[in-house]
């Protein structure tokens, strides 16, 4: 077994759909960023690839390159897993915090868990979502963006499984 953590920050922008987990949720805005943005999939992608040592998005999906503009992110959380899976490990669960003033995400929590388990290959209750406010302070108590913190565990694949 062997965890990894994943931290990201997206500022707010007008004019953008705000994505997190996968899910749109109806907001006067959403998060700036070259990918749809969605700061808690970039989290755990981070969690997933440092679980297994292979660095982070960055290095793989830089933003210099123009396939990346607006892609879903659940789309690189898949490549993250399939990256994982050639370097021998499968994910075993994970569990995240949305740091965010507004607006108000419990109702789209098990959605958002639906959508990151299956990028994973995970069952939906191998995958937890947590939010919360920072109660007013610093940049997310002021509402200028969202940050998200992930951990994955990830364990050795079975010899001869096929990615
Ligand atoms: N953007 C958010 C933030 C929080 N929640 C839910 O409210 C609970 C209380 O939040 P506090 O910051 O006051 O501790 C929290 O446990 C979440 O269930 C939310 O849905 N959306
Ligand atoms: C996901 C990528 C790639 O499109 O772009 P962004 O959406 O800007 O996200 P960020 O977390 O700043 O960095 C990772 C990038 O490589």
């Amino acid at each position: 077994m062997r965890v990894g953590m994943g931290y990201d920050v997206h500022r707010f922008a007008e004019g953008r759909p705000l994505v997190l987990g996968g899910v749109e949720i109806s907001h006067h805005r959403g998060l700036l960023g070259h990918s749809d943005a969605d700061v808690l999939v970039h989290a755990v992608c981070d969690a997933l690839l440092g679980a297994a040592a292979l660095g982070d998005i960055g290095r793989h999906f830089p933003d210099s390159e123009e396939r990346y503009r607006g892609i879903s992110s659940l789309l690189l959380l898949e490549e993250c897993t399939r990256l994982v899976g050639r370097a021998g490990y499968r994910p075993v669960n994970a569990d995240a915090v949305v740091l965010a003033e507004r607006p108000k995400l419990a109702p789209h929590i098990p959605r958002m868990c639906e959508r990151i388990a299956h990028a994973m290959g995970l069952e939906p209750e191998a995958v937890n979502v947590k939010a919360t406010t920072t109660e007013g302070l610093g940049f997310v108590g002021r509402r200028e963006g969202i940050a998200a913190y992930a951990v994955v565990l990830i364990e050795k694949r079975e010899e001869g499984a096929v990615s």
